[in-house]
């Protein structure tokens, strides 16, 4: 038996002249939770509807619980449930009917009452499906995707759109799904659930694997000094101050990432510095950079030192924002 939930080698996948995915490959191990990281139209659908059978590869090599999407798509079904970013549910169903339908394919299946209680879906149990909010509509999809109790769930931009507490429910479903020893592969483009979530994140771009390991493999040790000020920083003085090998980063929007969820004066824009060396950003790096703006009549607000995040990573790899498409 092969170890690994799912193993994708050299995937490549076009629609006329539009490389979707393009020489693609990662495995995703069992009982682990699995995200395929990247901005929007990077190929994160079309790389896990070729993985559920649902789309056909035109060359390469996917292997799902060891066995082939398509040719074992029935040796699979019992095993694996499947969450599709557009619903997959008839928009004329009963979210309750459904589920219960849903229920009666499976031998052992969870009682679809606990999980619609779990979604928060329980009030709205006799609504037909296109009356159901768009989150409604996509946590209708997880419930079914796995009240079978599958050995492996994929899940296709589970929370996007989602308001904050039923992201919550269903990180927390995730989760449970882990402990319970099942494997999850989920696309996101939010780098703070692929961090928040995944034990391995899988980082994609333009149809290729950009960066692939556990959240701590990917963003190192290495720290990193932020602070908020005013645009228009002479940067090129303050890194002449710092040590050779420093770099400066000037963004003017973080508003996803930047966790503390405070926002700034208008004009300010937010300075990331880094450096090669992995111990380098200590006190007197920071002393540094304090003398340097207070030479320079800068109150550099909101000033950490921190591990990198991945988006950082995804912004060093390519460039581009996450946010950006
Ligand atoms: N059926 C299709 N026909 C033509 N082009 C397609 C089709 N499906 C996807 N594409 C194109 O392939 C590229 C990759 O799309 P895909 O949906 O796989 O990316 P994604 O990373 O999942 O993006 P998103 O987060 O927007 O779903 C995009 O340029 C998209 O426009």
């Amino acid at each position: 038996m092969s170890t690994a939930a799912v193993e994708v080698s050299d995937l490549v996948k076009s629609y006329g002249d539009t490389t979707a995915v393009a020489g693609l490959s990662f495995t995703a191990p069992r009982g682990a939770v699995t995200a395929l990281l990247g901005p929007n139209g990077a190929g994160k659908t079309s790389t896990i509807e070729i993985c559920e059978g649902f789309r056909s590869a035109d060359s390469g090599r996917v292997r799902v619980l060891g066995l082939d999407p398509v040719a074992d798509a029935a040796a699979l079904k019992p095993k694996v449930g499947v969450m599709l970013q557009s619903g997959g549910v008839p928009t004329g169903a009963r979210a309750g009917e459904w589920l219960r339908l849903v229920a009666s394919f499976h031998a052992r299946p969870v009682p679809p009452d606990t999980l619609l209680e779990r979604l928060g879906l329980l009030s709205v149990a006799t609504t037909p499906f296109r009356r159901l909010s768009g989150g409604q509509q996509q946590r209708l999809s997880l419930a079914a995707a796995v009240i079978g109790r599958p050995e492996l769930v994929f899940l296709d931009e589970p929370t996007a759109g989602l308001d904050p507490q039923a992201r919550m429910a269903t990180w927390d479903l995730i989760g449970e799904l882990r402990a319970a020893g099942v494997g999850v592969v989920l696309t996101t483009h939010y780098m703070d659930e692929a961090e928040r979530l995944a034990d391995r994140v899988v980082i994609i771009d333009h149809g290729r694997v950009v960066a692939d390991g556990t959240t701590d493999d990917l963003t190192d040790t290495r720290q990193e000094l932020r602070f908020a000020a005013k645009g228009g920083l002479d940067t090129d003085s303050l890194l002449a101050a710092l040590p050779p090998a420093s770099r400066i980063e000037v963004r003017s929007d973080e508003t996803s990432s930047d966790r503390s969820g405070r926002g700034h004066e208008d004009d300010a824009v937010r300075y990331v510095i880094t450096t090669a060396a992995a111990d380098d950003i200590g006190p007197e790096f920071v002393a540094t950079v304090t003398t340097w703006c207070a030479a320079n009549g800068v109150l550099p607000q909101d000033l950490r030192v921190q591990r990198r995040t991945l988006e950082d990573v995804f912004l060093h790899l390519t460039g581009r924002d996450l946010r950006e498409t």
